[in-house]
């Protein structure tokens, strides 16, 4: 690996803010050094954290050798000029929870956060990780009100990752092989689709019976509470991390990575006004384009089944930051 990229030879050097170095959040900003993307301000409330990470961090340097910046705060202004803001602060959830408990706790945490992260980085892409995921960055829109492009849920990457893992380990192939894709909201509503996931373009309906896909299907939806459940002390963070570290790199490399991702619909699909995860083209400018398949009317009742689930929830924040 160079020590320096050429953008750092050539004298500017991406920086990426990451709000809430927790488990997430830190293993990001690892990712993010280790493979020399871009340098890296860590953020939390938590007094000493953030600049133990840093530290931590640029001490690993001499033995991973790449040439990034970390810098551990509890100051907004040290996150001036960031090319991305990554919000994961706040609350994960415990055994038995699920993911739309942590929105009271959340809520605020989120708007506060990123209101405060995008004052001193108004030209910022806006990740947002906490959950639920969904009526997160929405809130996170709205409290920023940033242009909607710029503004993006990290779940369905994570989602269709995991259903890529099941159907990898079901048939024996190379994870290689295998491209899945999720879509809908972050939580058991989510809408896996086997006939757009594939094992070197073959559908896996060719590959793998009905009962079974239902299985893996299933199995997907309850991923993240599979971890939570074994893990009994907070929830996946290897995985999650992976996946906004996809996005990340995405846009400052401008990838044009078509992913599914929490996105903005203004009719798209039959939705208006909420972030839910849909296909999209993530590049420089963030969600450059969002794609319309063709689903079938099961799939796009489960998709408006997921999104009702998700308006109740954007209401039920609402209220709740009102009070
Ligand atoms: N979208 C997704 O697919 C995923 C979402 N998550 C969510 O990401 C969030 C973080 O998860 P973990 O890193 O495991 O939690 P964690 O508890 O390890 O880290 C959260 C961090 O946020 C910090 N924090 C809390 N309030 C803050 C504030 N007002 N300002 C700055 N920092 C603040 C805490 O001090 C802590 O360091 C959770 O809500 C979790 O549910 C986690 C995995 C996947
Ligand atoms: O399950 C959780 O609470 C964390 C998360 O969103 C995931 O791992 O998918």
């Amino acid at each position: 690996m160079p020590i320096a990229s050429t953008s750092q030879l050539l004298g500017y050097s991406p920086r990426v803010t990451i709000i809430g170095v927790g488990k997430v959040g830190s293993t990001l900003a690892q990712q993010i050094g280790e493979k020399n993307l871009a340098d890296v301000v860590l953020l939390d409330e938590v007094e000493g954290l953030p600049q133990g990470l840093a530290l931590d961090l640029m001490e690993a340097k001499g033995i991973s050798l790449h040439s990034r910046q970390f810098i551990g705060t509890t100051n907004y202004a040290d996150t001036a000029g960031s090319d991305i803001v990554v919000i994961t602060a706040g609350q994960p959830r415990k055994p038995g929870m699920s993911r739309d408990e942590l929105l009271k706790t959340n809520a605020k945490i989120v708007v506060e956060t990123a209101k405060n992260a995008i004052a001193y980085s108004p030209n910022a892409i806006l990740i947002v990780v906490t959950n639920p995921l969904d009526v997160m960055t929405y809130l996170a829109w709205q409290a920023t009100q940033l242009p909607t492009q710029r503004v993006i849920g990290m779940a369905g990457v994570l989602d269709s990752a995991r259903f890529q893992a099941f159907v990898a380990m079901e048939l024996g192939v190379s994870i290689a092989d295998v491209r899945a894709i999720v879509l809908g909201s972050h939580g058991d509503l989510m809408v896996p689709l086997p006939r757009y996931s594939t094992v070197n373009g073959i559908p896996i309906t060719e590959l793998i019976d009905a009962a079974t896909i239902d299985r893996l299907v299933e199995r997907t939806r309850k991923g993240g509470a599979e971890i939570v459940e074994l893990m009994q002390t907070g929830s996946a963070y290897f995985a999650p991390a992976a996946s906004t570290y996809l996005m990340v790199e995405a846009i400052l490399l401008n990838q044009s990575r078509l992913v599914p991702v929490a996105a903005y619909l203004q009719g798209e699909y039959g939705l208006h006004d909420i972030f839910i995860g849909v296909p999209t083209l993530i590049g420089a400018s963030g969600v450059e384009q969002i794609l319309e398949l063709k689903l079938t009317n099961a799939e796009i009742s489960a998709l408006h089944l997921a999104a009702q689930q998700v308006k109740q929830n954007i209401e039920q924040a609402r209220s709740l930051l009102a009070n």
